[in-house]
């Protein structure tokens, strides 16, 4: 039985896996249950068989006082007796009620459970922008078969299946056995019955009493698990609410282009799970050209982040037109836009995989085995790191590119071992998960941006905001290393410490309450005295408290980054 609940459940979370991945953030999300299908299935045949059991022991005992027979009271005796022993045999090799920890180590399993976490709402932009779901898709499959029938259950029901077969097979049957004895009897040999009678009718008695107990007790629960199935499948099919386009991505003839032009046309935007009636983007316009380096500054929600989302085809606008080269955003293939786009945001976050396949992750074919030559991909990561500022952080831990930071598996504690001093530490000890600053891991995800951005020929940038947690030095450096990757490449910042990027902006866009207020260069914006003038004094005063040795640190950098080759 535990082997099929296995393979139902690893089909269903499969099939769930996949429907996460392919759909978009304007998908509404639900919570799934992939045991859910198996669990009603079970239920099902368990009310059926307590029906099937109540109907057959009341025919039994209307048999028995019918007719009754004889010589049968050794044979009741001694099978009343068997479910004990059966019992007393399991019992031994039970888990319930002991005192244990355990820790899985089962690579595959734990790399299963590391990739499940990748289709989780916290990752699900960073997935979808880097175009990683079909890897992500293959790997998992692979981690499946090379589990293939090993059971992932808690370890209580993992021994108990590991019983051998006759005494899994004996302990079911042989509390069936008095009354599969008594009606054989009683159907075949029909005579008076005295003590066989009585024991019969009293063992009836008792398990028609529990089986009807089993009746009310599992009705309700099936009917809650039909409907979390319905749920299931409901959710499996969900499509993504984005209707796809057919035109390629650069279109041809327009490969060589350096860079994408954007226009956004009067283009306004609601979030589908925006609360308050306030529009995120109000009729918005403006115009960049192949190649530009945009600064978007403007005050919290001002509506900064919401145009990248939108560019990057997140979501859809309500109303107005984003035009990629001069083609509204809708008619292109949405895979073929996010192969060419690189984006980089503060909501970035590590995979809860090794070191290097968070870089490598960054250029999806490339971390494809076999699709780029190893020594190659060695030498981008390497690269990439220097560019993020990661290189120290890697050389910390002793087994470099091959850590993992976040905890992959947990462990589990028995419920009489809560409580057990040496329990407890052994179970913290599994949790210990190695652990990075924020800055830190800003940095690894920025060396993921820079392992695209050198990988890849994308034409479009977009950064928002992936420095918060980094002192201004290292700021500064990540911000002209990103800019030393522009050539051929239109570039948007989303900063609120926009002081070091303006003098290098081709335009500046000044938005404010979700919609656009000014757009210019530096020079422009500062002579209107508007909006940006204001932010942007507000910054050179926190500019002015910077010490020298920042400043000194800040000039030493201006590598400039291609692709190699
Ligand atoms: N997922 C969402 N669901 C509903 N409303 C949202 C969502 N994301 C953003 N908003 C709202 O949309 C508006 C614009 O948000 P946006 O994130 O674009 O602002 P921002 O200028 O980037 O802000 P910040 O500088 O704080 O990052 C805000 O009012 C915000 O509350």
């Amino acid at each position: 039985m535990e082997i099929y609940r296995m393979r139902v459940k690893h089909s269903m979370e499969e099939r769930l896996f996949e429907a996460k991945l392919s759909c978009n953030l304007s998908t509404p999300s639900q919570t799934r249950d992939p045991a859910a299908v198996f669990h009603c299935l079970e239920l099902s045949l368990r009310l059926a068989q307590s029906i099937l059991s109540t109907l057959l022991q009341l025919r039994l005992i209307v048999h028995v006082v019918n007719t009754g027979f004889q010589h049968a009271g050794v044979t009741f005796v001694l099978l009343s007796l068997a479910p004990m022993f059966a019992d007393s045999m399991l019992l031994n090799r039970q888990l319930w009620g002991k005192k244990y920890v355990v820790q899985p180590i089962n690579e595959s399993y734990l790399r299963k459970s590391a990739l499940l976490k990748l289709a989780d709402e916290r990752l699900k932009s960073e997935v979808i922008a880097a175009g990683i779901e079909d890897y992500l898709i293959r790997e998992y499959r692979k981690t499946q078969e090379n589990l293939r029938d090993i059971p992932d259950t808690m370890p209580e029901m993992l021994y108990r299946s590991q019983n051998p077969l006759f005494s899994q097979v004996l302990s079911e049957l042989c509390p069936q056995a008095v009354m599969l004895y008594a009606a054989f009897i009683a159907l075949f040999t029909p005579s008076k019955i005295s003590l066989a009678q009585l024991a019969v009718v009293e063992r009836t008695n008792i398990s028609l009493r529990r089986t009807f107990t089993e009746l009310m007790i599992w009705t309700n629960p099936l009917l809650e698990t039909v409907a979390s199935v319905e749920r299931f499948y409901g959710g499996l099919d969900n499509k993504p609410q984005m209707v796809d386009g057919e035109t390629p991505y650069p279109r041809p003839g327009h490969d060589n282009q350096k860079g994408t032009a954007v226009e956004f046309r009067n283009v306004s935007f609601n979030y589908p799970a925006a609360k308050t009636g306030r529009s995120a983007l109000s009729s918005v316009s403006f115009t960049i050209q192949p190649g530009q380096l945009v600064i978007i500054v403007g005050s919290n929600g001002s509506g900064k982040t919401t145009i990248l989302k939108l560019l990057s085809r997140f979501y859809d606008a309500n109303s107005g037109t984003i035009l990629i080269d001069g083609v509204p955003i809708q008619e292109y293939r949405i895979q073929d836009l996010r192969r060419r786009f690189a984006m980089l945001t503060q909501e970035h976050d590590l995979f809860p995989l090794s070191i290097r396949e968070n870089i490598v992750l960054g250029a999806p074919d490339g971390a494809d085995p076999g699709t780029d030559k190893p020594e190659v991909i060695a030498e981008i990561v390497q690269e990439s790191l220097r560019l993020s500022g990661a290189e120290k952080t890697v050389n910390k831990f002793s087994e470099g590119l091959n850590t993992t930071l976040d905890p992959r598996s947990d462990g589990h504690i028995s419920f009489n071992g809560r409580g057990d001093a040496e329990l407890e530490k052994m179970h913290e000890s599994f949790t210990k998960s190695t652990s990075v600053s924020g800055g830190e891991r800003q940095r690894l995800v920025a060396a993921r941006t820079f392992m695209r951005l050198l990988s890849i020929p994308v034409k479009l940038v977009t950064v928002d905001e992936p420095s918060s947690a980094l002192d201004p030095a290292g700021e500064f450096q990540l911000f002209a290393h990103l800019r030393g990757a522009r050539e051929g490449r239109t570039m948007l910042f989303v900063t609120h410490r926009f002081g070091h990027l303006t003098k290098h902006a081709d335009l500046i866009i000044c938005v404010k309450d979700g919609q656009v207020v000014e757009t210019g260069t530096h020079v422009e914006l500062v002579a209107l005295g508007g909006e940006y003038a204001h932010l942007y004094n507000v910054q050179a005063q926190a500019f002015s408290t910077e010490t020298s040795s920042q400043r000194e640190e800040m000039r030493d950098v201006g590598t400039t980054v291609g692709i190699p080759g």
